[in-house]
């Protein structure tokens, strides 16, 4: 279906887009999928608190089974207001974006996702606005961790919903931007912050990469 045929169909250009791309494989004949990086496949939480525990060993912190909502300073600025500042301290420092660990099973399954037919894989992962460190690293992590033909595959924007693909498999609750309706499903994967949330029944979860993600694919192909 071309978009002529479509405008046919359907009255009015605004509908007529956004029935195309709810179906990217329609168009292409191939599954995309969107990986997160950052509680998807790099142990941001983590790393955040083995360096934020090094670096103000004096002060307190948040254990991760009490991690609670998205945004750690957030958490923090409410246990003392002080530890907001240094909380945010930790991820713009430099080293931080790269030394974050592999979380288990994420390179081998988005590698393992590269090799399937009518497959194509990106990670998607938003640059925080300091951006002394933070974008190279993250193109440094995925050197490092997928090789160098991998970075092909990297997209880096603050606004996913701009992004186009079947899937976006995403540690962060809303995906909000200017893009009212996202082309994606958002798969929420499980983290800390997120794990006790209820979520809506049209909402799927990926637990870990334990978890039937090639199900989740397969549920998504024509
Ligand atoms: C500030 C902050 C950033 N991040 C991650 C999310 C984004 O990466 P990603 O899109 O790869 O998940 C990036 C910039 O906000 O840092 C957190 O996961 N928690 C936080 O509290
Ligand atoms: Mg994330």
């Amino acid at each position: 279906m071309n978009s002529t045929n479509c405008s046919k169909q359907i009255n009015g250009g605004r509908r007529c887009i956004s029935v195309i791309n709810a179906h990217i494989q329609l168009h292409t004949g191939r599954l995309r999928v969107l990986v997160d990086m950052d509680g998807v496949l790099a142990d941001f939480e983590g790393g955040f608190l083995r360096k934020y525990r090094a670096r103000y060993p004096d002060d307190p912190f948040v254990p991760l089974d009490d991690r609670r909502g998205f945004w750690v300073s957030s958490q923090y600025g409410q246990l003392r207001s002080d530890l907001c500042e240094k909380a945010i301290s930790i991820w713009e420092s430099k080293g931080f974006f790269i030394d974050l660990d592999p979380l288990p099973g994420g390179v081998e399954a988005v590698k393992e996702m590269a090799r399937m037919d009518d497959t194509d894989v990106f990670i998607c992962t938003s640059p925080i606005k300091h951006y002394k460190h933070c974008p190279y690293e993250k193109y440094a992590w995925v050197e490092k961790h997928f090789g160098p033909d991998f970075l092909e595959q990297v997209i880096l924007t603050r606004d996913k919903t701009l992004i186009a693909g079947d899937l976006l498999i995403d540690d962060k609750p809303d995906i909000q931007g200017v893009e009212p309706r996202p082309v994606w499903e958002h798969i929420l994967f499980t983290a800390c912050h997120n794990k006790h949330l209820s979520v809506g029944p049209s909402q799927r979860r990926l637990l870990s990469w334990l978890d039937d993600w090639r199900g989740v694919l397969d549920s998504k192909r024509q």
